[in-house]
């Protein structure tokens, strides 16, 4: 009954049904009821007859001899009417103690023995409605506090989990639970939020059980778990207890499920309509079979504005916060590549070959064209690829980097293109590509000889019509972005070998630039030298006035594999050990590069090219003693960045047998 129905102000009740099956009585009371201004409803010998009677029109109060004509008693009509919220005044002459326990059960408001008087049974009327009244007051007022504190659950400075909580503790007094599920119907793919249930351990005390502890404690899989949120059919408002509640499990897989591991028995639930069209669940589990009432129900009913009011602001600010995180991230991102970016200037060398170089990029910047920079490694591709955005009309936009051999292959296209949520398993949340990041700037694709075959056509896909698909996305986005791509490897001899496929090699190489090897423009040499040490001596806080003149012939002499990160490597060594102003260099120069050994391997012996890449990625890990990063560390012997190695040594499958890192 809504509440608003209860004239909680009224003098008196002013219909009275009477279920008496003595017709004497009941004549009696319906004069003495009349006389006091009453108005008698009906009289019922039966309790069908009354339940007829009150669903044709619903009593004020009711006044019930507990032995009636039929198969039930009174007491039975009792649980009904306290169901429905109506007030009942026993009337009896039986005074046997069982009965008497039984029927104090049912929380009657008044007790009249017969024979009684026409006083005693106004007066009984009277305290009746005043304690019906003044149950309902309070009740409103528990209501009313309720309500409050769901809003105030909003304002509280936490997370989604924590905020579900106060809701779940809230609700504890009025509809009691074990267990208590939040969350939106279908998980975690169509809906960006998740459902939290809370399991009672203790008087105030919740285990939160998450997606991730459910799957635990159920043993289930994630594909299983979403295979049975599918099967789960639409929930309206509903209580189940003892017998309804098995039934409904049968129907129902998370239900049962739930139910069985938690060893549940009662279920009341209410289905709220959120502003974004979705149906976000409360559920109340209990483990006795017949906890849920309709009075239970009733309350929820009347709290479902205010609920999914709640509910939906919860999932406004959880949105919010989700959207901020992004920008937080992306932010960050963007904030790194300000800190590492370069300008032209710090370009180092004047040989002709470099100009030849500065020359390109002066002529390609200020177009849209690709640019495919080609070079040993460690000969400063992404100097010139920041160069070439820097000069560009795109320079007050993002220049985002991937570098293609650093990351695994299913993780690539996701990096790239981004994913959608639940797009695969590990895909929480939604994650915006490093293409979309890109938008209006420009992307360097370093490393781009490795990207895998099967997402070549991708990539020419967005090339061609500026456009990418999310990972699980349904639709494509469009993406102005400039590319830059750089590779250490021969990309035409990829394209003979099969490796990479031509239609992309000649979307890329829009543009060439080719940067020369640092053992062909040695005159860079000593300037390039010059400019490292100034920088080595600023981060170390040491004083450093050059080279020596051995240390310079020594450099001169070297044809350097590793070009110039080989160099700077090599200085900052020396750097660290020397204990005088001036360098010099006390390693052979022959040394630590593993190029030399192999290099003076018998020429007729030729390894296929894959074969050869393992076994030097080996020979350095052992020299390295396993170690990967740092100073002697097996990348800075082969000369390329440590994140490069981790990814060759995935694909060569190559794992570290010791671990010094
Ligand atoms: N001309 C230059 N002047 C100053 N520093 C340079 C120059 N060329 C390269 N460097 C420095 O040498 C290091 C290696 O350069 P970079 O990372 O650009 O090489 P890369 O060709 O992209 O290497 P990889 O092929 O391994 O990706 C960086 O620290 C870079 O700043």
């Amino acid at each position: 009954m809504p509440l608003n129905a209860i004239n909680v102000n009224q003098e008196s009740p002013q219909t009275i049904l009477l279920v008496e099956d003595e017709f004497a009585v009941a004549n009696d009371l319906q004069i003495i009821l009349k006389k006091a201004g009453y108005r008698v409803s009906g009289i019922a010998f039966t309790v069908e007859k009354a339940l007829e009677i009150i669903h044709q029109q619903r009593p004020d109060l009711v006044l019930l001899d507990i032995h009636l004509k039929g198969a039930q008693t009174g007491i039975d009509l009792a649980w009904q009417l306290s169901k429905e919220a109506i007030p009942f005044v026993y009337l009896s002459a039986n005074t046997n103690t069982s009965i008497l326990e039984q029927a104090k059960m049912t929380k009657p408001y008044g007790f009249l023995v017969k024979p009684f008087r026409e006083k005693d049974v106004l007066v009984a009327l009277e305290i009746a409605h005043y304690r019906h009244a003044h149950s309902i007051e309070l009740q409103v007022r528990q209501e009313q506090a309720l309500q409050i504190k769901l809003t105030d659950a909003l304002s509280e400075r936490s997370n989604w989990e924590q905020r579900l909580l106060t809701v779940a503790r809230l609700f504890q007094p009025y509809i009691p639970f074990d267990y208590m599920v939040l969350g939106p119907e279908r998980e975690p793919t169509q809906n960006a939020f998740r459902s939290y249930s809370f399991f009672r351990i203790g008087l105030d005390d919740y285990q939160t059980i998450g997606t991730n502890t459910f799957l635990q404690m159920t043993s289930l899989s994630m594909e299983k778990y979403q295979q049975i949120l599918s099967q789960v059919p639409y929930d309206g408002e509903a209580l189940y207890n003892g017998a309804d509640f098995v039934a409904i499990c049968r129907q129902n897989p998370l239900k049962a499920l739930i139910a069985k591991t938690f060893r549940l028995e009662s279920n009341l639930t209410i289905p709220l309509k959120t502003a974004q069209n979705g149906t976000f669940y409360v559920s109340f589990f209990s483990r006795q079979p017949d906890t849920y009432q309709p009075n239970h129900l009733a309350l929820l009913l009347r709290m479902q504005p205010s609920l999914t009011l709640t509910v939906d602001r919860l999932l406004a600010f959880d949105k919010i916060e989700q959207l901020s995180e992004q920008l937080r991230q992306e932010n960050t991102y963007l904030l790194e590549e300000v800190k590492t970016g370069a300008n032209f200037e710090e370009i180092i060398g004047t040989s002709p070959s470099l100009l030849a170089v500065f020359n390109s990029i002066e002529q390609v910047a200020p177009t849209d064209y690709t640019v495919l920079i080609q070079g040993e490694t460690g000969t400063g591709k992404e100097l010139i690829a920041r160069a070439v955005h820097n000069r560009s009309t795109r320079k007050t936009k993002a220049l985002i980097k991937l570098n293609c051999a650093a990351l695994p292959t299913n993780l690539i296209e996701s990096e790239l293109f981004g994913h959608e949520k639940g797009a695969f398993t590990g895909a929480v949340d939604k994650r915006v590509g490093k293409f979309e990041l890109a938008h209006g700037g420009t992307i360097f694709l370093d490393e781009i000889g490795e990207l895998p075959l099967e997402l070549q056509p991708k990539l020419l896909r967005v090339l061609q019509e500026k456009e990418i698909e999310r990972v699980g996305g349904k639709g494509s986005i469009y993406c102005d972005v400039r590319v830059i791509a750089a590779t250490n490897r021969d990309l035409h001899q990829e394209v003979i070998a099969g490796r990479f496929r031509q239609d992309l090699f000649y979307r890329l190489n829009v543009f060439p630039i080719n940067l020369p090897p640092l053992r062909d423009r040695r005159e860079d040499l000593i300037p390039l030298a010059n400019f490292f040490l100034a920088k080595i001596a600023k981060k170390l806080g040491k004083r450093l006035t050059g080279l020596s003149k051995t240390s310079l012939e020594q450099l001169q002499n070297y044809h350097w594999p590793g070009n110039i990160r080989e160099l700077e490597h090599l200085l900052e060594r020396a750097a660290i050990m020397s204990t005088t102003p001036e360098i010099f260099l006390r390693e052979s120069l022959t040394t630590h590069s593993i190029s030399t050994p192999l290099a003076s391997q018998s020429t007729t012996f030729v390894k296929p090219f894959d074969q050869a890449e393992r076994d030097n990625v080996l020979a350095a890990l052992k020299q390295a003693n396993y170690r990967i990063r740092g100073k002697g560390g097996a990348a800075e012997l082969l000369n390329i960045k440590p994140t490069t190695l981790e990814a060759k040594m995935i694909r060569m499958d190559i794992k570290r047998s010791k671990s010094a890192d």
